[in-house]
């Protein structure tokens, strides 16, 4: 039987600690790494990250849209930076915000989610704002094969407090409402266990401002949680930050790692990863 993606979180989490390092070719650090603006350059880059991560950190998290600027090209590139991700060992959640509604979330389901797909990745980030129950397809598809999906919840952009902290007929906020429809799933699927469906909180913002604090989770939710180093947020606070959701968060960092250049990049992980983990305790 296949391994739950909470189970395999659970075990990343020994092994290698919580850190996930993005992988985000910005036309900015292409040209800062000596790497073309183009889709060869942002497939080595990923390709460099992934081998800085290799054996250091367990988990990355290539944003997609850096690879889907070069068209059909971004995209070999982006298959080879996940194979190799995957390759290494490392754990690989795929930040594609996909969201849509029934056979064509099942569509985007397929696309990530299957083994043996070119795209596969082990989780992928999904948006719920057509509706939580719209991304059933993908859900159903991530229990089946061991696989995960990090719903948006709480995001670290300010704009999203414009949706997010809109109320319900419950008083609850959306945030909050996705937080208990995904800890409703998990409890289902996974009573007593790390679920394999997370939520994407930002580093950048306060719980109780999105009432999130209102829905205690009764099972260990997988927190993907951005917005630490470029954005502001710091590590040492992240049990401050996340309270009682601290035992599932993922910290992931994009440009404070990548900013070390590529011969820089390996010690920027180890710097991070040891951050992380003196910040659990
Ligand atoms: O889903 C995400 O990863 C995400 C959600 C969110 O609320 N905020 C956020 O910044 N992200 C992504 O996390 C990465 C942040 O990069 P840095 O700010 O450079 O660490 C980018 O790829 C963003 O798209």
């Amino acid at each position: 039987m296949t391994a739950s993606f909470g189970t395999r979180l659970d075990e990343v989490f020994v092994r290698s600690g919580r850190l996930c390092v993005g992988i985000d070719p910005h036309r900015f650090l292409l040209e800062a790494w000596g790497l073309p603006d183009t889709a060869a350059g942002a497939g080595a880059f990923g390709l460099a990250v992934v081998e800085a991560a290799a054996g250091r950190a367990g988990i990355v998290k290539p944003q997609v849209a850096f690879f889907e600027r070069f068209g059909s090209a971004g995209y070999i590139a982006l298959e080879g930076v996940l194979a190799a991700a995957r390759d290494a060992g490392l754990l690989v959640i795929g930040d594609a915000k996909r969201g849509e509604i029934g056979t064509s979330m099942e569509g985007y389901a397929e696309a990530w989610l299957t083994p043996g797909s070119p795209l596969e990745v082990d989780a992928l980030t999904v948006n719920p704002y057509l509706g939580f129950g719209s991304l059933q397809p993908a859900l159903e598809l991530a229990e089946q094969h061991g696989k995960g999906v990090f719903v948006l919840t709480a995001t670290s952009n300010p704009e999203g407090r414009d949706v997010q902290l809109a109320e319900d007929r419950a008083g609850l906020t959306v945030a909050a409402s996705m937080l208990d429809e995904i800890d409703h799933w998990n409890a289902r699927h996974h009573p007593g266990a790390t679920g394999s469906i997370g939520a994407v909180i930002g580093a950048t913002l306060r719980l109780e401002e999105f009432g999130l604090t209102e829905v205690p989770p009764t099972t260990t939710l997988p927190i993907l949680a951005p917005g630490f180093g470029h954005q502001g947020a710091a590590v040492a606070d992240l049990g401050s930050i996340y309270g009682d959701l601290a035992p599932g968060v993922i910290v992931s960092e994009s440009r404070s790692i990548l900013a070390a250049g590529p011969s820089g990049i390996a010690d920027a992980v180890e710097r991070s990863v040891a951050a992380v983990r003196s910040a659990r305790g």
